[in-house]
């Protein structure tokens, strides 16, 4: 019997994980199996993963008229691994073969293999004919709703195409952004990020091992710019894991501390900086508690992350919008010890990586009705364009933005200028020379 894939195995077993239990992909590529796989199949699995949440509504869709019953979730992941396949030029043989084994050594789907085949076989003739005219996959409702009342139906339509799409890859050059675009083959954005349509394997990019550069959305790049100038600042990076606005804010000259409560990430911080010989103090810890005195603070706060689903579109089908509340209430207390933490004139930049309202406009809004004297300043950087603009004074991000470009994830981000004498920041020091 020829052996199956143990990529496809591993596929189904993470979409079980996601669809079953609400895991995210992150979470759920861990554990015994996973490990023993190799490099290779490990990569398979999660892009298969990937396609097949991206394109979830579809291959239901597809499946639909073949299936009088639901069959049991396995056995449904094993037909949308196989529908997801046959429609995107998998080889029909290979494809059915291995999905009728991998039902067929499941004491309790075995039964149902018959069917597998037979659905698999029908789809390989007629389902990639079929594929081409469906609609882009909505967002699940828990999600679509609140946007479409924030953003419009048309907004959230070109955000869902956004999603499909998916996301290239985007750098943060340490010295240089035009010298790495040239080095790398990629575009140098308006805004400072090198974006390269096809990624490959990121290790082997010329200038990783001299650390030249880190993986960061040009989204996610510019929070840390909105600070300007930061050179010999004291600046605490409040939510730092794993790092990007930290290395950042260190390349820009920053004093900066990393503070994160998560130990695991925070050696992902420690790698960062590592690689790309830049310096900051890291320390493990709550933000909440933290002490000190700084002339900015940048939180990236933690949020639903669904600015990311172009990256993650494993996160619209793991969750229902649980724990969303809890979080709006931890940025807020954040917000606010963020605050207490600035000395007077200094300029808190507050970013989430979230479409929701209420992890960013409003965020700001109610934290401009609680801090009397507290000021927006506004928000400026290198390509910032004025249809970013959010009607309080933030920026606001969406995934449909530079479409033409190839996107950028959504984000929320906003600057606060905290009452009192002037902090040194440059713009806001006398002329030495007046
Ligand atoms: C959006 S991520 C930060 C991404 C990071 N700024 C970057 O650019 O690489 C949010 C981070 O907040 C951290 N976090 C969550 N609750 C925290 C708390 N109470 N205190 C400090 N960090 C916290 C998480 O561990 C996570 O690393």
């Amino acid at each position: 019997m020829p052996t199956i894939s143990s990529a496809r195995v591993q596929c189904v077993a993470l979409l079980g994980q996601v669809l079953g239990q609400g895991r995210l992909l992150s979470e759920a590529m861990s554990g015994p199996a996973w490990q023993a796989l190799s490099a290779p199949d490990r990569a398979a699995a999660q892009r298969m993963a990937q396609e097949v949440l991206r394109n979830l509504e579809r291959c239901d869709r597809l499946l639909k008229p073949h299936l009088r019953k639901g069959p049991p979730l396995f056995v449904r992941n094993v037909l949308r691994l196989g529908a997801w396949e046959l429609c995107t030029g998998g080889a029909a043989h290979g494809v059915v073969n291995d999905c009728v084994q991998i039902v067929a050594q499941d004491r309790k789907a075995q039964s149902m293999k018959g069917l597998v085949n037979a659905v698999l076989r029908k789809l390989s003739a007629d389902g990639p004919a079929q594929w081409a005219k469906l609609r882009v996959p909505r967002l699940p409702r828990w999600l679509r709703e609140p946007l479409v009342a924030a953003w419009g139906g048309k907004a959230v339509a070109a955000m869902e195409a956004a999603h499909l799409a998916g996301a290239p890859l985007d750098l943060t050059a340490k010295g240089d952004p035009a010298a790495l675009a040239q080095a790398v083959g990629g575009v140098l954005l308006p805004s400072g990020s090198v974006r390269l349509a096809e990624a490959g394997q990121v290790s082997a990019l010329p200038g990783y091992e001299a650390g030249d550069w880190w993986v960061q959305d040009a989204a996610a790049a510019l929070p840390a710019r909105l600070l300007g100038d930061v050179a010999g600042l004291r600046v605490l990076d409040m939510c730092a894991a794993p790092g990007g606005k930290t290395m950042q804010l260190a390349a820009a000259g920053a004093q900066v501390t990393a503070l994160d409560l998560s130990e695991a990430r925070l050696a992902r911080v420690a790698e960062n900086l590592a690689r790309t010989g830049l310096r900051a103090e890291i320390v493990a810890g709550d933000a909440l508690e933290h002490q000190g005195t700084y002339d900015a603070v940048l939180l990236d706060a933690p949020c639903s992350a669904t600015g990311t689903i172009r990256r993650h579109p494993d996160l619209p089908h793991a969750k229902q919008g649980e724990g969303i509340s809890e979080l709006i209430g931890l940025q807020e207390r954040m917000i606010d010890h963020a605050l207490s933490l600035l000395a007077p004139g200094g300029r808190l930049v507050f970013c989430t990586c979230s479409l929701i309202p209420d992890e960013g406009e409003c965020q700001i809004e109610a934290a401009l009705a609680r801090h009397e004297g507290l000021e927006l300043l506004q928000a400026e950087a290198p390509g910032v364009e004025a249809g970013w603009r959010a009607p309080e004074g933030g920026l606001r991000l969406r995934p449909d933005f530079w479409a033409e470009r190839g996107g950028m994830d959504g984000f929320y981000m906003a600057v606060l200028r905290k009452p009192g004498g002037s902090a040194p920041f440059q713009g806001d020091l006398p002329d030495p020379t007046g």
